[in-house]
């Protein structure tokens, strides 16, 4: 594992290990994490720390039988996310800095920057960002949802050079460990396909996490496409960050590409949330390759969705494979008129004078075609 050439990275802790009897935090398993990251700082390493927990810290302060509702759990996690930061901030005797996000941020091209350009702020003047989703605002459209896909898009926007996802077991296996006792450790994943997710399996399981293996396999597929090393450990024991902070990897380690996607376009593919889509001819759908002007209203069968100018849109073609992300130049009105075929003469010279439907400068060829 080659740790020589890390500047940055990003750690996530999941709840069970700050709160693991989910009546409040505890630093019992925290210490070592504190550990670790207090001596990749000295070794010249920045780090941001991704922490769940606020959920599972808040839980105990409402009666159980009212915790399903959603209004509630947003309030745990306001109430607990305050606990939370403190039971970090006390094991460091350096600054922390709370920075709550929802997707809608992140998606978000200007907001997406300007997080970049806080956390660049925050970590060169020694200061540790603790991020955290913020549930107090987030809804069913703008949340992220897990902090292990959290993290990851953290790790994009500040150009991390690794990820180190803390799991309470030593990595991903060929089958879950806790229900198969001849499970197999992954040490290593240089290609993330559907045999990789099948071994993850579905959600999480315990309540009041919210990721899974499955995220933490979607995490580290956003993460390597970005050319960010990505590493899931045992975060429960202290064995893991020593091995970690003498170059060995104790758990699954997932190769970042060595050609990672140009920024912009991994943006789109993995951060940016397509607000609609429109259905293209299947006849039409090779030229999307050759440039954007191609696609014209004539081309579109159907337009799903609102969206507006500026929005994030996805290309499907007829037969339902997703072409392509891109930024819409026209809002879903505009394009529903200009598409309906009684309105061609009149799309056509709009379509001279105004461009593209799409934008050269902001789209992803999807490879899943
Ligand atoms: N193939 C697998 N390898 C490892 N863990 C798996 C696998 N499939 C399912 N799991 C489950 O995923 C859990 C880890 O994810 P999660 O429940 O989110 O906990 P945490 O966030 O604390 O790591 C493991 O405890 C295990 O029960
Ligand atoms: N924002 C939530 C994150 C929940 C979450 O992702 O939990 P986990 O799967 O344990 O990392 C919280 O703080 O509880």
């Amino acid at each position: 594992m080659n740790r020589s050439n890390w500047k940055r990275i990003v750690v996530k802790v999941g709840s069970a290990l700050i709160a693991p009897n989910r009546q409040g935090c505890s630093s019992h398993y925290l210490l070592s994490i504190a550990q670790f990251i207090v001596r990749c700082r000295m070794q010249g390493i920045q780090v941001v720390l991704v922490s769940s927990g606020s959920v599972a810290a808040g839980a105990h302060i409402f009666p159980e039988e009212t915790k399903k509702n959603i209004a509630i759990k947003k309030a745990m996690a306001a109430a607990g996310q305050t606990e939370m930061m403190a039971t970090w901030d006390k094991l460091f005797d350096f600054p922390s800095a709370q920075v709550l996000l929802t997707h809608a941020d992140l998606r978000d091209r200007e907001r997406y920057v300007s997080i970049r350009e806080t956390l660049d702020s925050l970590l060169d003047h020694g200061v540790l960002p603790i991020v955290n989703e913020n549930d107090t605002v987030t809804t069913d459209k703008l949340k992220v949802g897990d902090n292990d896909n959290l993290s990851a898009m953290v790790a994009a926007a500040a150009d991390a050079d690794a990820l180190v996802i803390c799991s309470d077991v030593d990595g991903l296996y060929d089958k879950n460990p806790h229900k198969h006792d001849d499970a197999k450790l992954l040490s290593w994943v240089d290609k993330i396909d559907e045999s990789i997710y099948a071994m993850a399996g579905g959600a999480a399981e315990d309540g009041v996490g919210t990721g899974g293996m499955r995220t933490k396999v979607e995490a580290a597929e956003k993460a390597v496409s970005h050319g960010i090393d990505t590493f899931i450990i045992n975060g429960f024991t202290e064995l893991s960050f020593n091995l970690m902070l003498e170059g060995q990897n104790p758990g699954t380690h997932f190769q970042a590409h060595e050609k990672p996607m140009k920024e912009n376009v991994h943006w789109m593919t993995h951060t940016s949330n397509a607000q609609g889509e429109v259905v293209i001819k299947e006849a039409f759908s090779d030229p999307l390759d050759e440039g954007v002007e191609s696609l014209t209203s004539s081309e579109i069968l159907d337009v799903k969705g609102e969206f507006s100018v500026g929005d994030t849109i996805l290309v499907r073609r007829e037969d339902g494979v997703k072409l392509a992300k891109a930024k819409s130049n026209y809002s879903s009105c505009l394009l529903n008129f200009i598409a309906n075929e009684g309105n061609q003469k009149f799309a056509s010279e709009f379509e001279e004078k105004t461009g593209p439907i799409i934008s050269e400068q902001h789209i992803a060829v999807l490879e899943n075609k």
